[in-house]
């Protein structure tokens, strides 16, 4: 941030400000606005004055007054903000320097600020080279929307002929297949060796995007993790809880890789994968540990049109809520599966939000997290629609399909994580009925008539009691 030039006479100030500030993340720098007008410091009665901030006017000086005290004010307000905007670039801090810089804009009056302009950190302007592993419909919907930012993708499958035809003919057989893959002229190319692989993990600052079913992105990971450095930034999309060891995915990500630590973001959200790449407004949510990694990946992402990417610092809760969203997306599906309506699926769509913070928030995960994109903004997506493969595997099971052959069909995330829920919520004495109902009729031991009788003929309560806990 600099003060390119000022210029003071008696009884007019010049000021011209570039505020500038240099991005930790790109090392680039960000032209946070500019100042170019000339502006009159002058003196207002001391009855006219407003109590709270210095007054300034961007006037023609004919009689003003010089006023070296308001001048000083102004001086120190933007002193102060450069202060404290360099001790956030620092800290690298992206969060911080937008609160300096509001800190600035705090010393102007309200014309003098839409001058200067809204703080915007301008979107990342060099290209990434992304790696999407899985190229299914996420993994598709995901290497679409980096591929149309501008970025150079690359997309990761176990079969050859797949990718034989998204590099001859730009589309992917198997998933939406009516997209081409190479939005704005950046085409995607596709990749199945493991030597190929092997080279682009070598790529310093590859980004890693994971797009398999939860229960395989650990294995993937296992089979893989001599070639994924130390620094490698790897985002997990999978909704799910991994059953084998009825962890969350990043704890098994890291059990996988044999690491403490390692660069990992989670992104989650109601997001349908062929409508981003249709182009509908969508919004995710990108949590980390490390909300740089997040805030990285937000500017990468976004589009400012279609795809906007919230960030978080609660990597527990954003997990949490796209995972336990499923089994209760297919509770949704059953529910119309047995022909019931609009009254039914919305006293269940309600009370499953309530147990779905509850087992959260008790897991870990931050109510306000739980509230948002990942938790209830999911949770509305999938139970509403029948585009979610969830809620279409719960109307198959109470029409009488065998789970087995609606696991054949697609991927249905709520099936396996629907038995971790219930762990959980046994871990953590929560009462969970509608948890606990959906896994008992995947399992089939009890009946949807027994369903219903359970879950309607339970102790009356008052609403708003945390009854949820056993
Ligand atoms: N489809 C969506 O709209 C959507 C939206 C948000 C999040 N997600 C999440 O993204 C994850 C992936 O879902 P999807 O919809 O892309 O699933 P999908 O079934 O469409 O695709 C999964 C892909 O993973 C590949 N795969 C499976 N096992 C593999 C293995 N062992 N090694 C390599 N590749 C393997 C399959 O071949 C397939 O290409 C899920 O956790 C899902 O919940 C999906
Ligand atoms: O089709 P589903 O039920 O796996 O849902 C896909 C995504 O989770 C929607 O956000």
């Amino acid at each position: 941030m600099t003060v390119q030039d000022f210029d003071i006479s008696t009884h007019t100030y010049f000021l011209i400000l570039r505020v500038q500030a240099k991005d930790p993340v790109s090392d680039t720098t960000l032209d946070l606005g500019e100042l170019t007008k000339k502006w009159t410091f002058r003196k207002i009665p001391q009855n006219q004055q407003p109590t709270n901030y210095t007054t300034m006017s961007s006037s023609t000086p004919t009689n003003s007054n010089a006023n070296i005290p308001l001048w000083s004010a102004a001086a120190v307000g933007f002193v102060s903000g450069m202060v404290y905007a360099s001790y956030a670039m620092r800290l690298r801090d992206r969060e911080r320097l937008r609160n300096a810089c509001s800190r600035i804009q705090k010393h102007l009056l309200p014309p003098q600020r839409m001058a200067l302009g809204p703080v915007h950190l301008t979107a990342r302007k060099e290209k990434e080279t992304i790696l999407v592993v899985g190229a299914g419909a996420y993994g598709t919907a995901m290497a679409y929307t980096c591929a149309a930012n501008g970025h150079k993708v690359v997309m990761h499958m176990r079969d050859p002929q797949q990718c034989e035809e998204i590099n001859t003919n730009c589309r992917n057989p198997k998933y939406l297949s009516k997209y081409p893959l190479n939005p704005n002229d950046n085409a995607i190319t596709g990749i199945c060796t493991r030597d190929e692989l092997a080279k682009y993990l070598a790529i310093p600052g590859i980004i890693v995007i994971l797009a398999l079913p939860c229960q395989k992105t650990p294995l993937w990971i296992q089979q893989h993790a001599d070639l994924i450095g130390e620094d490698v930034l790897l985002v997990s999309t999978a909704k799910g809880l991994y059953l084998p060891t009825q962890q969350l995915v990043g704890h098994a990500i890291l059990d996988a890789l044999n690491r403490a630590s390692q660069p990992l973001c989670f992104l989650s959200g109601p997001s349908f994968a062929e409508e981003i790449v249709q182009g509908y407004p969508t919004a995710v949510v990108i949590a980390s540990d490390q909300l740089y990694l997040a805030n990285k990946l937000q500017r990468i992402m976004s589009n400012g049109k279609t795809f906007r990417v919230y960030t978080s610092q609660d990597p527990i809760g954003v997990q949490l809520g796209g995972a336990l969203k499923n089994p209760l997306a297919v509770g949704a599906g059953m529910i119309a599966g047995l022909g019931y309506g609009t009254n039914t699926l919305s006293a269940s769509v309600t009370r499953a939000s309530r147990e779905l913070c509850d087992l959260a928030i008790a897991m870990g995960g931050h109510p306000d997290t739980i509230d948002g994109l990942s938790g209830i903004g999911d949770l509305m997506l999938t139970c509403f629609s029948s585009q979610s493969r969830n809620q279409r595997c719960g109307t198959r099971l109470m029409k009488g399909h065998a789970v087995d052959d609606i696991l054949k069909d697609y991927t249905v995330e709520g099936v396996p994580t629907a038995d971790v829920a219930v762990a959980y919520a046994d871990m953590c004495g929560l009462e969970c009925p509608i948890f606990r109902t959906v896994h008992a009729l995947i399992h089939k031991t009890i009946s949807p008539e027994q369903a219903v009788v359970s879950l309607m003929g339970r102790p009356l309560n008052q609403e708003t009691t945390r009854a949820n806990y056993m």
